[in-house]
């Protein structure tokens, strides 16, 4: 029980849905605080998210979970839309709040937003504080021996790394004093989240639990299954080696603390090389977070502005195809609608299907770019805007643009029996493994056995690979004046 004279004080929830190793509600918790938990749900002009139609699903899913769980505390989760300044003034005055404390966030809109907020606040006279824990280290801490910020991954990683470990996580609160009036409350139902008419994301359900609980249960069956070996199978879409954690940690239901101590004092039948190259994806996390705060329009420049000149392709009918998964290659097509279908797509098959986007087709990186921002429900404002620019060329510590993937042979390496590719384009399952990457190369009595007719049930490639290397190639050289 707080102190009948206890203050009351507003828990701002942003992109930290859990509350376990969240340092603002620790914090708050352990000052006899009477809380006041609150998600504002910000104008979508704001920029601070959702990010797109998939996320907003999983957000409204994630709420519900966060939700019952502040309920179980004896508390509750206050909803509210509006400017952050407007519903944080109201809410303010409605129940003598004398304090807000909040996590902080990393993207530009939000960064912009909260630094003038807390001005603005604290010349009213509320105490603001705020906390780490949204990424392992804050984007200004790590600098480089000159004393500036990171454009290359290794020595990110390493200054990373040598800087110690994170913190351990802060367990949850136990329970959490009500504030003596609560205030009324939006309904989660009216912020009309969900689709209705279609309902295109019914793949979604059976395919994840959003909120905290869903995390840790997902931390732990890869754990336990799908980390030993992680390091060279993770490139296997038909494989469960990788953690599919990524839209947990979009939204903070799980912290990336807690995700590297998972990883810490395994037994011996771990390998030191699968949580380590583990731990180092997490912290390409981190990497894109580091560049898109020292370069906030990453989601939109070429963060090299050689590629500025680039001629790209208005193509309108090819992206289509592209975004439908038609385009004739089964890999494309198959993380496309994995895409589609689930929200999600494997590491591996996003870099072959951006590859094939620009490359291939010569369409813009930003298409692509907003096209996974809309469908992913991991859409993450630093590490889709990094990994586009990465796959095009045009970004810091980028592939070069010379690497160009062949579809074909991407899908024979890393989908060689063709599981992952016959999941998402059943229309194939009947082809054999040596044709599943290939039914334009294949002969007309094997497609006829598999029941497939090439440009009826399944596409003929949209463009000729080869010869659509060569031009992506000339324009390349072009732009380097070759
Ligand atoms: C074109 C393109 C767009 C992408 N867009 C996003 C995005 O919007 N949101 C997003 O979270 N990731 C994005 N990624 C990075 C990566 O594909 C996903 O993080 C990863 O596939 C998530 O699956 P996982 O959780 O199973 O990863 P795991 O292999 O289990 O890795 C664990 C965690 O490490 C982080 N991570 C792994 N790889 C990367 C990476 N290359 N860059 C940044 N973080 C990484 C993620 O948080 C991930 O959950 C993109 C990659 C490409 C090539």
């Amino acid at each position: 029980m707080p102190h009948t004279s206890a203050k009351t004080l507003i828990l701002w929830f942003r992109k930290d849905l859990r509350l376990s190793d969240h340092a603002a509600l620790a914090t708050a918790a352990d000052e006899g605080f009477r809380v006041l938990p609150l998600y504002i749900r910000e104008p979508e002009e704001a920029g601070t998210g959702p990010l797109g139609a998939a996320q907003g699903w999983w957000l409204h899913h994630s709420l519900t979970a966060l939700g019952q769980a502040i309920d179980a505390l004896g508390s509750r989760l206050i909803l509210r839309s509006g400017p952050a300044e407007r519903v944080l003034t109201d809410l303010i005055s409605e129940t003598d709040a004398s304090a807000v404390f909040w996590n902080r966030r990393y993207d530009p809109p939000g960064i912009a937003i909260d630094k003038a907020l807390k001005a603005k606040l604290i010349d009213n006279g509320i105490e603001v504080r705020t906390f780490a824990g949204q990424i392992l280290h804050e984007p200004t801490k790590l600098k480089t021996g000159a004393g500036g910020h990171f454009r290359v991954y290794t020595p990110f990683w390493k200054a990373l790394d040598g800087s110690g470990e994170p913190a351990e996580p802060i367990p949850s609160p136990k329970s959490l004093p009500a504030p003596e009036h609560w205030p009324t409350s939006d309904s989660l139902e009216d912020w009309s989240l969900l689709p209705t008419k279609p309902n295109w994301a019914k793949g979604f359900e059976s395919e994840w639990q959003p909120g905290e609980a869903g995390a840790q249960e997902r931390l732990a069956d890869f754990v336990e299954t799908g980390l030993k070996g992680y390091r060279t199978r993770r490139d296997f879409p038909g494989e469960a080696h990788v953690s599919m954690l990524s839209p947990h940690l979009a939204l903070g239901e799980i912290s990336p603390a807690s995700v590297w101590h998972a990883t810490r004092g395994l037994g011996d039948d771990y390998s030191s090389e699968d949580y380590i190259h583990f731990r180092k994806e997490v912290v390409w996390r981190d990497f894109s977070y580091h560049l898109l705060f020292h370069f906030p329009d990453l989601a939109v420049k070429n963060w090299n502005d050689k590629f500025d000149a680039f001629p790209w392709r208005d193509a309108p009918e090819l992206l289509e195809k592209w975004q439908k998964g038609q385009t004739g290659y089964p890999i494309v097509d198959a993380g496309m609608r994995q895409l589609w279908q689930t929200g999600f797509m494997h590491n591996r098959v996003r870099m072959i299907t951006a590859s094939f986007l620009i490359k291939d087709l010569l369409i813009d990186w930003r298409e692509g770019e907003r096209w996974f921002r809309d469908t992913l429900v991991d859409a993450d404002p630093a590490s889709n805007a990094a990994s586009w620019q990465w796959v095009a060329g045009s970004g810091a510590d980028a592939a070069p643009f010379f690497r160009i993937f062949n579809p074909i042979t991407q899908g024979e390496k890393f989908d060689p029996e063709g599981t992952y590719v016959r999941r998402f384009v059943p229309e194939l399952k009947a082809m054999p493994d040596k044709f599943i990457h290939k039914p334009s190369e294949a002969p007309l009595t094997v497609l006829r056995d598999a029941g497939v007719s090439l440009g009826k049930t399944y596409p003929k490639p949209i463009v000729d690979h080869g010869k659509a290397r060569d031009t992506a190639m000339a324009a390349f050289q072009g732009l380097r004046g070759e």
